[in-house]
Order: structure tokens, then sequence, then C-alpha cells
């Protein structure tokens, strides 16, 4: 049986109040959001954010020191929520003295709703002996390996932790493409750490930005973009023009006589600016730059009351 499921089912991933504790401080603090189900969301963040820590209590690999996650309503632990996902690590932690084949077959056996025939494409379109060793393949096609196996379980959630960062740009280009084509042909929900801001834009439908340990950005990504307005224009004073103070600013630059910003727009913007939409790269970049900036958790990524922290509905702009 195949583990995906449709929008119809409630969301993939609820988290609320979610946090992990190391001795040094919070890894992921107070993180509460909905990814809703079918959707291909990128996970952004700068090195250290608590990315990987995020994937890894979805895939049942970490426990939260505080909050709980859902995966499709479920304990990420019970048997309904690990048969339902599979996640590719950093490490893609395979037998390195397996074979190709056997590695396949492995992932055959312990899957009862397998599709060889993915997990076989995958690997032949990268041209992978599948006599040949796990441990003597480059990175790459070890990397290409997994995918076919996480691909080949057909789960209704794939964890991807920077998935195509080892892949040459034509690998990474078709790899993508099976990605996709396999997420909108079985509804499967995927959710992608990536530090590719340029190539998500092409990918992904929705968006979780986390800084520090905590969200900064949650919800589909066209919205977000419509939330947002990049302006130019010459700095008058000493400062940026007054007017910029009535909306909510992520970023503001100064070079020379001229004020860039990227703003969430409170009432109509002053004729003077010019106006543009930010692509998702600027979006990104701004946030990235000014973690600062108020959160913006879109309605559809929050998470309803019960446990919920309470500030995602404070924070939307
Ligand atoms: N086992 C651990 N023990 C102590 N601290 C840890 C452990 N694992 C992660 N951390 C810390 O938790 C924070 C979040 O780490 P995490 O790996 O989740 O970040 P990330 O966003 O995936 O980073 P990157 O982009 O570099 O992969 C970091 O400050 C990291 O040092």
């Amino acid at each position: 049986m195949s583990g995906a499921r449709g929008p119809a089912d409630g969301p993939a991933i609820e988290a609320h109040g979610l946090g992990r504790k190391y001795r040094r401080g919070w890894a992921l603090k107070d993180c509460s959001f909905r990814l809703p189900a079918g959707r291909i969301c990128g996970l952004v963040g700068p090195n250290g954010a608590g990315k990987t820590t995020l994937l890894e209590i979805a895939a049942n690999l970490l426990e939260p020191t505080a909050g709980t996650l859902r995966v499709f309503g479920a304990a990420p632990g019970s048997a309904q929520a690990v048969r339902r996902t599979a996640f590719v690590a950093q490490e893609k932690p395979l037998f390195r003295r397996f074979t190709v084949e056997e590695t396949l077959r492995l992932g055959r056996e312990l899957n009862p709703g397998w599709d060889r025939a993915v997990a076989e494409a995958v690997v032949r379109a990268g041209d992978v002996p599948l006599d040949a060793r796990i441990g003597t393949l480059s990175g790459g096609r070890r990397t290409r390996v997994a995918l076919a196996l996480a691909l080949g379980k057909r789960p209704g959630l794939l964890l991807l932790d920077e998935p195509m960062s080892d892949l040459d740009p034509l690998a990474r280009h078709e790899l993508t493409g099976t990605l996709m084509a396999e997420a909108a042909e079985h509804g499967t929900t995927v959710l992608m750490s990536s530090h590719l801001l340029s190539e998500l834009e092409n990918v992904c439908d929705y968006l979780l930005v986390v800084s520090s340990g905590g969200l900064r950005l949650a919800g589909d990504v066209d919205e977000l973009l419509a939330a947002h307005t990049l302006l130019t224009g010459a700095r008058t004073g000493d400062g940026p023009p007054p007017d910029l103070a009535r909306h909510t600013v992520v970023e503001s630059r100064t070079d020379g006589r001229q004020v860039t910003a990227l703003v969430r727009p409170d009432g109509p913007v002053d004729d003077a600016w010019h106006t543009e939409a930010p692509n998702l790269e600027e979006l990104l970049l701004a946030h990235l730059r000014s973690p600062g900036a108020p959160p913006l958790v879109l309605p559809d990524a929050r998470v309803g009351d019960s446990g919920d922290s309470g500030d995602a509905g404070a924070v939307a702009a």
C-alpha cells in the first residue's frame, strides 16, 4: 500500500511548541506550524538554525525536549508514521559493503509497498552499476541510491536533509524533476532543507524558514511573496523616508543615497518609492540577513488552539 495521502487527510506535519535543548542551549524552540499534505516545502535557515533537528524529530531519530510533532496525526515513532515516512539524511547512512542491487533488495524486503520500478529508474538514470559496492560509489551516486531507496518506499512524507548538495548540476536537475513528478503523481509531501535558494524557486510551493531555533516564515510561497514588497527610493535626510515606519520592515539598506527595503506593507506605499514584487531568493536573503525581523506565519500554516504557543496569530502582518 502506498504511504501517500491526499490533502483531504489533514496536515502531513503538525508541530506544537516544539523544542529541542542541548547543553549549550535550544537547537529548536517553541516551533508551532502545520505543513499541509501534498506540498513541497523548502526548509531554509543559516547553518545551525535547527533544520536537521526538526527533520530528525519528524523522522523519529530525535526526541523533542518540549512540545509535540505529529506526522499525519500520529507520533513519529508509531508504526503508522514510520510506514509513511522516508528520510534521506545528510550522511546517507547506507551499508557500505552492500552492492547497489543488494541495497535495493533490502528496500524491497523492508517495505511492503515497495515500488521497484521507480527505485531502479532513479538508479539507472545515473548510470550507477547495480553490482558496485556502496562504499566505492562517489558521494553524488550514493545520494542517488539513498533517494532511490526513499522514493521506492512510496512515502506519504519525504524528509530530505540537503539532498542535492553533492550532486552535479545535471544530476540535480534530473533528480529534482523525478522528485517533483513522483510527488505530483502520488500526492507525496516533501520537506527538504536546502541552502540552494535559487533552485528552491522552481521546486517548492511551501516554505519554512528557521533561524536560531525559531520559526521566522511559514506558509504558501506565492502568499508569502505577495505579502512582501521591495521598495527602492532616494534617501532624503539622515534615515529612510518617514513613511517606511508604518510598514513592517524586514530589512532596510542604504547604499549612498539609495534606500532599498523589503517590507510587509500596511496600507498604500508612498509614491516616492519604486515598488517591485520580490522573488523567492530576495525574500529569503532579506530574512536570513535580518533574523530579528518579526516572524510571519500565514493562516494556512498556523496550528489550532490546543498547545499552540499563541504567537502565530499575533505575528501575522
Ligand atoms: N548532538 C548535539 N549536541 C549538541 N548540540 C547539538 C547537537 N546536534 C545539534 N546541535 C546544535 O543544535 C543547533 C542546530 O543544529 P542543526 O544541525 O539542527 O542545524 P542546521 O540548521 O541543520 O544546520 P546546517 O545548515 O549546518 O546543517 C546547532 O547549534 C548545533 O550545534
